[in-house]
């Protein structure tokens, strides 16, 4: 039985570890090959504008505009109602949301087909740990379809996260230093 406080406190050395990477390193996350080959025209990516010392995802978001995707951002309204994806362009309009986030100010709700998605941590079976609202993990049952790419510093990788029934692990994470991705995948 996973108790609450080990995914707290890891949530919270994981933060702190992102926290001193990002003021020390002049790192970028830019796109694998592997990533970009899996991009089609007509695909709907879901982008994340980064919080704090969060891995950046625009230089795979540009990648997916280049290839001809449609980019799209999570807009959230509290902890505990669900997440949904709305359409978006660079350099349309954002407005301020819940945790500091900027969000769409449209409606136009959209479907994903890839899903880059933020985190606090990750192991080599690409399980990962987020935030605690469980925001990801209901996106992830939702669309079971989507390909879920978590976007992170190498940093942030241990050797096991604690997983419970409901968590869906993710299918690639991109940092760094390059691409991780399960084979069957
Ligand atoms: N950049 C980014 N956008 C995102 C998420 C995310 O994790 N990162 N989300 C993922 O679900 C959703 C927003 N949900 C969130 C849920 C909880 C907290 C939260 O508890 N934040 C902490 C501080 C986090 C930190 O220091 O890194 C807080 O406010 O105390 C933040 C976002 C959608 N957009
Ligand atoms: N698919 C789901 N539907 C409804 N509730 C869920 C679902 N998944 C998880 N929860 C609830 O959300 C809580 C937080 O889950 P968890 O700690 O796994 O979040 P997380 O994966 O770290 O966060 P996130 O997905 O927002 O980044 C759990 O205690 C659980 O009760």
């Amino acid at each position: 039985m996973i108790q609450l406080h080990d995914k707290k406190a890891l949530r919270a050395r994981l933060r702190a570890e992102r926290d001193l990477f990002a003021t020390e390193a002049s790192a970028a996350v830019t796109p694998p090959d592997a990533f970009v080959e899996r991009l089609r025209r007509g695909m709907v990516v879901t982008s994340y504008l980064p919080l704090g010392s969060e891995a950046d995802p625009a230089m795979l978001a540009a990648a997916a505009a280049e290839h001809g995707c449609a980019l799209a951002l999570p807009h959230v309204a509290d902890k505990a109602t669900p997440m949904r994806f709305l359409a978006w362009h660079p350099g349309d309009a954002l407005a301020p949301g819940p945790f500091g986030l900027r969000q769409p100010t449209g409606d136009e709700e959209v479907t994903p087909d890839v899903i880059l998605t933020p985190l606090v941590g990750f192991d080599a079976r690409l399980n990962r740990l987020g935030q605690g609202a469980a925001h990801y993990d209901r996106v992830f049952a939702r669309y079971p379809d989507a390909w879920r790419v978590g976007v992170a510093w190498s940093v942030q990788e241990v050797p096991a996260i604690p997983t419970e029934m409901w968590d869906v692990p993710l299918q690639a994470v991109i940092t760094e230093k390059g691409m991780l991705c399960h084979k069957e995948s």
